[in-house]
């Protein structure tokens, strides 16, 4: 279980988290969504340690049993797609031949002596996704996985989602993605301006006669 209690964010004077608390039990598959600036990117780098929040606690994360997926990277200049993630393997202490694993998982196994900063958008969502399963975290935190995937490399995202999902992971993702967030979440979370706003099991969605845009937007005008 991991709780995350009153957690506190402001960026000088901006308020990217009002406190916000919530709970995600183990083993379940939880989507954030949200408008532009509703603080689900500053949520998950709180909770992957890539940011301090002001105020509040989370429990139930260790960096080991992590893998976070940030929305970019900055890779060294000079540095292959493989020997970054070679370098990321060294520092998690897992054996290199995962690299190739999470290459050949992701479809990068042709480009990895290339630069990621010659790889298309999809392509670095792809090494994104690739390093954060170094290790083979049991949670899994993912920030707007689903950008600039290619539908054949969406319908790949999902079903190592689904798997991970029947392996037991815990799983925490942003997207705008509303349709590739019911293929695969099952409780659906809605920030608006650092706030929670919805709570509910993404059975709810699906039942819904609306769209989910519509049902979407009828929330956040609530
Ligand atoms: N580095 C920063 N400096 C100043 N303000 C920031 C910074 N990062 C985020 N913010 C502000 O914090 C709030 C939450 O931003 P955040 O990136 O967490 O939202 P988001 O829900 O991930 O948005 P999006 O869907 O656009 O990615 C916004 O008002 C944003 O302008």
């Amino acid at each position: 279980m991991i709780t995350i209690e009153q957690i506190t964010k402001k960026y000088g004077p901006q308020t990217a988290l009002a406190p916000l608390s919530l709970s995600i039990a183990s083993g379940s598959c939880v989507a954030l969504c949200g408008g532009n600036g509703a603080g689900k990117s500053t949520l998950l780098h709180i909770m992957a340690g890539t940011l301090h929040a002001d105020g509040g606690t989370i429990s139930g994360l260790t960096r080991n049993s992590t893998g976070f997926m940030p929305d970019a990277i900055t890779v060294p200049p000079g540095v292959s797609a493989r020997r970054w993630l070679c370098y990321l393997a060294d520092l998690k202490g897992c054996d290199r031949r995962e690299v190739d694993e999470v290459l050949t998982m992701t479809g990068l196994a042709q480009a990895a002596d290339k630069e990621p900063s010659a790889f298309s958008r999809g392509m670095l969502q792809r090494l994104l996704f690739a390093q954060m399963m170094l290790g083979n975290p049991d949670i899994l935190l993912m920030d707007e996985p689903g950008n600039g995937l290619d539908p054949f490399w969406v319908e790949e995202w999902k079903q190592q989602v689904l798997t991970c999902r029947e392996q037991g992971k815990t799983i925490v993702f942003s997207s705008h993605l509303l349709h590739d967030v019911l293929a695969v979440a099952d409780r659906i979370i809605l920030l608006h301006e650092g706030q929670l706003i919805a709570d509910e099991p993404a059975e709810n969605w699906k039942q819904d006669t609306r769209t989910p845009e519509q049902r979407f937007l009828d929330l956040l005008r609530a």
